[in-house]
C-alpha cells in the first residue's frame, strides 16, 4: 500500500513509524505502517478486531521486535530490524484493559512503584505519589487493595501509576473495555485531562470509533494490518477514503449513482440529478456517501419509499428504498409507515475512491 504520510521534516520530538512490519509465524500482521506522530498529540489507533493495532502498540512500548522497519522517538531510534531499545529505556508508559495492578499492593504503592524503581525516597516519593492520586481524585483511596475497588477506581490508580512515572508517551490498549457505558463518558473526561495536565503524547487503542473521534486529535485507521486514512476525527466522518472507511465510521448508506462531474463532494442539486436519473437505470455509476442526516423529506424531491422505521428516542431512524432498489438510511422527528410512499431530497454527497478489488468493507450500520 502507498504511503499515506508525506515523508516531510521529522517533528523534532514527535515519534515516527516507518515502513514498519510485522510477522507472526510467516503471517503479516502489521503492513508497511508509516505515521508521524507530533508531540504532545492525543493519537487513536482504530480498527476492527484482529487489525495489528495492540501489535502496533507493544512495538512501539518494545514488547514486541520488528520484522522489519523502524521506530524513532525525536532522533532516537527505538527499535529497527536489528536494534531494540528495552522496554525500561524508552520513557513510556503503557496502560491495560486489564488495569495490570499488583493485587499484593496498596493503591498507594501501586503508584509509587516507578517511583521506587527510579530512586525516589522519603518525602519526595510520598508528595509525588499524593499528587499523582489527587490528579485522578483516589487520595482517599489510598490504603485500599486494587480488589477493593471498582473498575473505574482501578483505571484511574492504573493512569495515577503511568502520571508518576512522568512518561514521554502514553500508551493505552483498549483501557475503557472492561467498564459500563456511563462510567466510559466520565473515564473519557478523565483521559482529556490527564492528557492535557501531562503534555505527554498519548496513543490510545480502540476498536469503538465513537470513543477515538470523542478522544483524539488524529486517528490512524486500521485494517488488515494496513492504515487506511490518517486524519482528524472530522474529516474521518465528512471525508472518509474509500467505502469501508465511510462503513467504519458513523451511520450512512453508500449508494451507487450516476455522476456527471469530478468533484468529491457533492451538492444537493447534483446528488439529486444523480437519484432522478436511477430510474433510466444507468450502466455507469460511482459509489457516493450519504449520511442520514443529509436526507430531507420534500414533496418536490426524489421518490421514495419507507421499508423501516425504528424509534429511537431523540429521533426515528429508517430505512427507505430507491427508485432502482437501493437502500438509503435517513432520520426524522416524525415515525412514518412501513410502506409509506414519500419524497426526498438530500442535502449533500461524498463520493467515494473505488477499492480494490476483491477487499472486503465492514456492514453498514443498519437500522434493523
Ligand atoms: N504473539 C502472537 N503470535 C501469533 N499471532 C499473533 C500474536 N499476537 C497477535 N497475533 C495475531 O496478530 C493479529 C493482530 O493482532 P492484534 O492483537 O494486534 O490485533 P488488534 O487489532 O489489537 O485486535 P483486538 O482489537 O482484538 O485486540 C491477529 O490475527 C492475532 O491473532
Amino acid at each position: 500500500m502507498a504511503t499515506l504520510i508525506p515523508s516531510s521534516d521529522l517533528p523534532a520530538r514527535g515519534l515516527r513509524l516507518h515502513g514498519v512490519h510485522k510477522e507472526f509465524a510467516g503471517q503479516t500482521v502489521v503492513d508497511n505502517l508509516n505515521l508521524e506522530i507530533e508531540e504532545g498529540s492525543f493519537v487513536a489507533l482504530l480498527g476492527p478486531s484482529g487489525c495489528g493495532k495492540t501489535t502496533t502498540l507493544r512495538m512501539i512500548a518494545g514488547f514486541d521486535t520488528l520484522s522489519s522497519g523502524r521506530i524513532s522517538l525525536g532522533s532516537t531510534v527505538l527499535a529497527s530490524d536489528h536494534q531494540q531499545l528495552p522496554p525500561e529505556l524508552r520513557n513510556m508508559s503503557m496502560v491495560f484493559q486489564s488495569y495490570a495492578l499488583w493485587p499484593h499492593m496498596t493503591v498507594a504503592d501501586n503508584v509509587g512503584y516507578p517511583l521506587k524503581l527510579k530512586g525516589y525516597k522519603g518525602s519526595d516519593y510520598q508528595r509525588r505519589v499524593r499528587e499523582a492520586l489527587a490528579t485522578v481524585q483516589m487520595e482517599p483511596y489510598a490504603q485500599r487493595r486494587p480488589q477493593d475497588l471498582s473498575g473505574g477506581q482501578r483505571q484511574r490508580v492504573a493512569l495515577a501509576r503511568c502520571l508518576a512515572s512522568e512518561p514521554r508517551v502514553v500508551l493505552l490498549d483498549e483501557p475503557l473495555a472492561n467498564l459500563d457505558r456511563h462510567l466510559r463518558a466520565s473515564m473519557e473526561d478523565s483521559f482529556r485531562d490527564f492528557h492535557r495536565r501531562t503534555g505527554a503524547t498519548f496513543i490510545y487503542v480502540t476498536h469503538d470509533q465513537a470513543e477515538a473521534m470523542a478522544l483524539a486529535d488524529r486517528i490512524a485507521v486500521m485494517h488488515k494490518g494496513q492504515l487506511v486514512q490518517w486524519d482528524a476525527p472530522e474529516a474521518l466522518y465528512q471525508r472518509p477514503q474509500n467505502a469501508w472507511v465511510a462503513g467504519f465510521i458513523g451511520q450512512g448508506s453508500v449508494v451507487r449513482l450516476p455522476l456527471s462531474s469530478s468533484e468529491r463532494l457533492l451538492s444537493s442539486a447534483q446528488v439529486q440529478q444523480a437519484l432522478a436519473a436511477l430510474q433510466n437505470k444507468p450502466s455507469a455509476t460511482e459509489e457516493v456517501l450519504i449520511r442520514p442526516q443529509h436526507v430531507e423529506l420534500d414533496p418536490a424531491g426524489v421518490p421514495a419509499t419507507v421499508t423501516h422505521c425504528v424509534f429511537k428516542g431523540e429521533r426515528y431512524q429508517f430505512v427507505l428504498q430507491l427508485q432502482d432498489g437501493q437502500s438509503l438510511q435517513a432520520y426524522h422527528w416524525q415515525g412514518l409507515p412501513t410502506g409509506a410512499q414519500i419524497a426526498i431530497t438530500v442535502r449533500q454527497g461524498w463520493r467515494l475512491q473505488e477499492q480494490p478489488a476483491g477487499s472486503t468493507r465492514p456492514t453498514l450500520a443498519s437500522v434493523a
